[in-house]
């Protein structure tokens, strides 16, 4: 790993640390009374909360402020659902203090969510858990969803791939040197990115299903899903 690569981790790793979901939207998950209702309430709560540190995260990725002003956006709308499951996946895997992950567990379970997005999202959570990442790991694959080239409405296509490369480079040294038994945990970190579009494709489904019953959401969520 280079100076620069080292620097580039730091400086990934310090502003996923800044940028949490504050204190009082995770206690409220444990005090507010148990009810579908109430439940949904606090998921949007959570998830509203996990876009505006998704924001904040991604205006420190170093290069992503010098690209296009629209591709900035695009990157965003198109990245939010995939880095707040790989957020929500790793806040539910760490063994939270006094049992938090179960009662976060039970109001996802307790939501008015159909069961056909319930299973693949906590397999999913699963999955990540078992991959026990680092911080630095969870930090640079958070950053590199972000950085898809792919994404709907992105115009210049090769200077979001040039950034993505560069980290996927500082992921695949890190693998090596953080997992030195396991030669294809890198390769097992990619195939979670995979994972993570289908349930792009069942959070697309779970949002219009509560859009037409009626649920109440965010301005925030409504502008970056579209909804
Ligand atoms: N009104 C809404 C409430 C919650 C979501 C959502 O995606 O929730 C996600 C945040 C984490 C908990 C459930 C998933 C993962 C979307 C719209």
């Amino acid at each position: 790993i280079t100076k620069e690569q080292r620097a580039l981790i730091k400086a990934i790793v310090d502003a996923y640390n800044r940028h949490q979901i504050p204190q009082d939207v995770t206690k409220k998950l444990l005090q507010e009374q148990y009810s579908a209702e109430e439940n949904f309430l606090l998921l949007t709560e959570v998830a509203t909360s996990q876009v505006q540190v998704l924001v904040e995260f991604t205006k420190n990725i170093p290069g992503f402020l010098s690209l296009d002003r629209e591709d900035q956006i695009a990157l965003l709308k198109g990245s939010a659902v995939e880095a707040m499951f790989l957020r929500s996946a790793q806040v539910l895997s760490k063994k939270m203090p006094n049992g938090h992950t179960e009662v976060l567990e039970e109001r996802i379970r307790k939501s008015g969510m159909s069961d056909e997005f319930m299973t693949p999202m906590f397999n999913f959570y699963k999955s990540i858990g078992e991959l026990h990442m680092t911080p630095e790991e969870q930090a640079i694959l958070t950053t590199i969803t972000i950085l898809t080239p792919e994404r709907p409405y992105v115009k210049s296509h090769e200077a979001v791939e040039r950034l993505q490369e560069s980290m996927l480079d500082v992921l695949r040294k890190l693998c090596v040197l953080q997992h030195p038994q396991e030669p294809q945990y890198f390769a097992r970190l990619l195939g979670r990115l995979t994972e993570l579009r289908t349930l792009h494709h069942y959070h697309a489904e779970m949002l219009t299903s509560w859009k037409t019953n009626d649920h109440k959401f965010t301005p925030l969520l409504c502008e970056i899903w579209d909804v």
